[in-house]
This record gives C-alpha cells, structure tokens and sequence, in this order.
C-alpha cells in the first residue's frame, strides 16, 4: 500500500452529525427489503413457545406436509427449521423454534439461544400456549421475551380439541393478562380446526414484499437433515426417560442407486445402557426404528429408501458445544 493511499480518507471534512446521518441511511439500506410484485405481500413468522406447545404440528398442518417432527417428548426440536406456506398474493415462510425452557445442559442453552435469535429477525411473533395445560412461570418468562419484540404479537391457543369452550376461554383470559397482543386465535392442528383461519390472520399482519423462495420449495432444510430428523423421531416415539433426550442422530451418507437412495445414518447416545437399549433384545428395537423411519422418508423423498443405522456412545456429548454443533443442533453464530 503506498503512503498516499494510507493517507486517504473518505470522510474527510464532514462532520460529525454528517457521519451519524450517513451511518443511519446505511442502516436502513441494509434493513430495507427487496420490492416485489405490486400488491404481493410476504414475511417471516415464528412459531414460539414452551416445549410440547404444538409449534411443529401446526407448521406441518399449514404447510399440508410433514417437514418438521413431532412427538410428546419435549424438546423434540432442536433446529430452527422454515416451511413455505402460499395462498393467492402471499408468501408466509414460517420458523418453527426449539421450546424455550430451563436448560439442564449446554444443549438446552443452545436450544433457547436458537429460539430467542429468532425474535428479532421476523415480521410476526405467534406466541402459543397449549389449552390443556395450566399456565406458569415458563410461559410469563416467554411472553416478557415476546413483549419486547419489535414485531406483531399473536397468541395462539393450541389443542382446542383437548379442552371444553370454558377452558379455552378460561386459558385464554389467563394468557391475554401476559403481554399486549395484536390479535389471538384458537387452532386445533391434530383437527384441522381454525389452521386455514389462522393462515388467513398472519396473513394480515404481512408486508409488502418479494416471493423469498421460489414456488415449489417448502423447507430450507437440506436431505441429510431430514434424514437425521425423521430417524430422531423414529427413536423418540420408541424410546422412554432420559433415552430420547440423550439421543443425537447424524446422516452420514445418501447416495442414489438405481432409484434407490441408499442411507447411512450414526444415533449418538450417551452410554452403553442406551446403546443396549437402542438396539434392543436382538436387534428388534432398532429394526423398528429403522422400519418407521424409511416409511417416513420414502413418503417425503418419493423413492425407495435402503437405510442403514449404527449407535455410537459419545459421553456427555450434551455438554460439548463442539459435539452440539458437530450435530446440527447449535444456535447460529
Ligand atoms: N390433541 C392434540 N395434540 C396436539 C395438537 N398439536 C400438537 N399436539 C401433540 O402435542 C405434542 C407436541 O407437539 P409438537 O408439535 O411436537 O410440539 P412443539 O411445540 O413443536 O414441541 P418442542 O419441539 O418440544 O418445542 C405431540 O405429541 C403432538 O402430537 C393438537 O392440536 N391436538
């Protein structure tokens, strides 16, 4: 570099409120979203709440389709995961989060940071509460979290089909009294019921804005991540206690072969008791696993499936960032 270079300085003999005023337009440059089609209107929404609320399933039941897992073990959710919704003049691309909770370990720690990234970043916040269950300190500690947020606030009462009108509008008095709300709905995703009204209402809390993902692309999940996924949820629905919390799943490889895609896939698992477990009396455990698991993929891939399945113990791997990330199951930088 020559000394006159070094010496030159761009903003030289501007002043201070200059500078401030020109960092500002920059700012918004960069926050300022692209235009699109006259009267299209699109955005991000996500999907926040305890673990176990019902954020999955009622993204599976807007999308029609299932991307993200599901199951009764809380915490099932362990990435952040979009799914694409159109209707007529809107593009609503949802972000189911992990649940926010207490961490007992570095994984649930990268769980909630994961989650509350999430809050600044969307154009609306759905906050949802399950009916059935009585509301505690964990949903105030969310909706304070909500409260703060920049973005448009919906409550979403979730199960309806699991409570009587009374409770739902017991809980639903109970949830309002926790933060200003923009509006509120009552969704039932296992039945259907208020999902395409629910599709509606975010709607309407929309932009203006570009189509963000091309017409016939419903996840920003890669193949090898819903291979992990999908033999995750296989384990959890299967396994009891602390087994589906200590369970990590890694797709190794996915080749196709003669129409045939061809998987491999390493459960992680914290001790040899779980591994013994896993595989089970004879191999039946993990037989099973890997039956539910290529059913599932062979519906979302469309092909054959030939999956094979190894366990591996990996100690503590909960507490090792490294291990966490190596997973796909940290937050991101
Ligand atoms: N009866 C009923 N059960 C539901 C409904 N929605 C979700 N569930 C069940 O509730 C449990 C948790 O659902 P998920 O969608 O995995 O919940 P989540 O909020 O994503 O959970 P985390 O991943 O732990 O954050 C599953 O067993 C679902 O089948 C519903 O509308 N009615």
């Amino acid at each position: 570099m020559t000394d006159e270079m070094q010496e030159f300085d761009p903003f030289e003999g501007m002043s201070d409120d200059e500078l401030d005023a020109m960092a500002d337009d920059a700012a918004q440059a960069e926050d300022a979203r692209p235009a699109g089609e006259p009267g299209f209107r699109s955005g991000f929404v996500a999907l926040v709440g305890r673990p176990n609320a019902g954020k999955s399933t009622l993204m599976n039941a807007c999308m029609g389709t299932k991307v993200a897992i599901t199951s009764p073990v809380a915490q099932t959710t362990r990435r952040r995961m979009l799914g694409v919704v159109r209707r007529e003049g809107v593009q609503i691309v949802f972000v189911d989060t992990p649940g926010l909770h207490k961490p007992q370990d570095s994984l649930g720690s990268e769980l909630n940071k994961s989650a509350l990234a999430e809050f600044k970043d969307v154009d609306v916040l759905c906050f949802l509460v399950d009916v059935s269950k009585p509301i505690g300190r964990g949903d105030a500690w969310v909706a304070e979290r909500v409260a703060k947020a920049s973005a448009k606030r919906i409550l979403v009462l979730t199960k309806a089909d699991l409570a009587s009108s009374e409770m739902v509008n017991e809980q639903l008095e109970a949830a309002r009294a926790l933060c200003d709300f923009d509006d509120e709905i009552v969704v039932s995703a296992a039945r259907g019921f208020n999902v395409e009204g629910f599709i509606s209402l975010v709607s309407s809390y929309l932009p203006d804005g570009p189509q963000w993902f091309p017409d016939g692309v419903s996840t920003d999940a890669s193949d090898e991540m819903i291979v992990a996924e999908f033999v995750r949820e296989a384990l959890l629905l299967r396994t009891r206690e602390e087994v589906p919390h200590s369970i990590g799943v890694l797709c190794d490889s996915m080749e196709r072969r003669r129409g045939t895609l061809v998987i491999h896939a390493t459960i992680y698992v914290e001790r040899e008791g779980q591994k013994g477990i896993i595989i089970g009396k004879r191999g039946e455990m993990i037989k099973h696993v890997g039956i539910d698991a290529r059913r599932n993929l062979e519906a979302i891939f469309g092909c054959k499936v030939f999956l094979e399945l190894d366990v591996r113990v990996k100690s503590h791997w909960r507490e090792d960032v490294r291990e966490i990330r190596r997973l796909g199951y940290a937050a991101d930088e």
